[in-house]
């Protein structure tokens, strides 16, 4: 039996509660399990929990109730309007997650969505879960973030920082270490023994020769050679506007892009309910659902309003799973 994946409890006032709920209903007889680490205030008596103190207990209940660990807010949340008073909750549950991922007694943490800046205004120093998440495996650094649905794979080069810092960020080093490191997690965890690697240009046309940009000659293209010379399967650099066409996809299965919104465009657009945010380069296995807090649509504390869709958190549970039995299986 695998172990159950731990699900955070993401920032409370959004809509990670009322998904956290549909999931369960939509795992409990199927799985895969997966108990919460978030406050049980946030539930009500509609809805079947149980407090544990194990996630060992996990399983078992699952069926039944959904498995609580309690982390408690410092203040009453208000849905929709978020507070970095209770940031120390979110943090911890991230904490816990990790901890109890790293002891073996779960098989995969899956986030709920946190809110950047509100986390920020409590002092929180990393950007988001991806570069927390390194630092907690003390692996900084080393963080990919992948985002995998159905029709595509998509990994940003440069992740959360302006535009602006993502031109200066760009190197051939980057460029290379992150795109062997996909490389090496589509073979541990997703089984492509000889994956196909479609590097993005940055510039329009791919740079036109030069006429439009020369980091393709200057920056990717020397990373290119240097990954082909390593044995991977790499291509490009590819114009942007074209390699995500329902044509150039089947092409390849994962395309490395320069950028985070030249990644994360195309692949919400393309299939926002099942996206799946995966953080590769960790010891640990970490995916999130594509979306963010969604404080607009967020109901009363305890309401499930059916607003929010659960697709992309149950595939991100169903990847946990996938991926931790994957990798228990080719340790065995
Ligand atoms: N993994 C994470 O923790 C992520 C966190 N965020 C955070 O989320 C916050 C809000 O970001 P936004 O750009 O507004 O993106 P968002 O994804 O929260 O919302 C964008 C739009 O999509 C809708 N939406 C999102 N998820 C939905 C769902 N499951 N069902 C139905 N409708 C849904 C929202 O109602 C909104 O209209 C930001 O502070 C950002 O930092 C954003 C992306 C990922
Ligand atoms: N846009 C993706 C995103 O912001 C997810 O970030 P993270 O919290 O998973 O690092």
């Amino acid at each position: 039996m695998s172990a159950p994946i731990a699900l955070t409890l993401g920032d409370p006032a959004g809509i990670g509660p009322e998904l956290t709920v549909a999931a369960w209903r939509a795992l409990r007889s199927t799985g895969p399990a997966f108990f919460w680490l978030g406050d049980p205030l946030l539930l009500n008596d509609a809805i079947p929990f149980r407090l544990i103190e194990k996630p060992e207990d996990a399983t078992e209940i699952f069926p039944d109730a959904l498995p609580v660990i309690p982390v408690t807010c410092p203040v009453t949340v208000t849905p929709g309007q978020p507070t970095s008073e209770n940031a120390p909750a979110v943090i911890e549950s991230i904490e816990r997650a990790v901890s109890y991922v790293q002891d073996g007694r779960a098989g995969g943490v899956t986030t709920n969505p946190i809110a950047k800046h509100i986390l920020a205004a409590s002092g929180f120093a990393y950007p988001g879960h991806t570069e927390f998440l390194a630092a907690l495996c003390h692996t900084a650094g080393q963080e990919v973030m992948m985002l995998a649905s159905p029709q595509l794979k998509v990994v940003p080069v440069t992740i959360h920082v302006s535009l602006r810092q993502a031109l200066e960020n760009l190197t051939v080093e980057r460029i290379i270490a992150v795109t062997r490191a996909t490389h090496g997690a589509l073979q541990r965890d997703f089984g492509l023994s000889s994956p196909r690697l479609a590097i993005a240009g940055l510039n329009p046309h791919a740079g036109e020769e030069g006429l439009m940009g020369t980091e393709e000659q200057t920056i990717i293209g020397p990373a290119i050679t240097q990954l082909k010379k390593e044995g991977l399967r790499v291509s490009g650099p590819f114009p942007p506007d074209t390699m995500f066409s329902a044509t150039a996809r089947p092409k390849y299965d994962v395309a490395i892009c320069m950028y985070h919104d030249q990644a994360l465009i195309p692949l919400k657009t393309l299939d926002m309910a099942e996206g799946v945010n995966v953080t590769l380069g960790l010891p640990i296995i970490r995916t999130s659902p594509d979306h963010g807090t969604a404080f607009d649509i967020a109901g009363p504390v305890g309401s499930i309003t059916g607003r929010a869709d659960p697709s992309s958190l149950l595939a991100a549970l169903r990847l946990a799973d996938f991926m931790s039995q994957h990798r228990r299986g080719n340790s065995q």
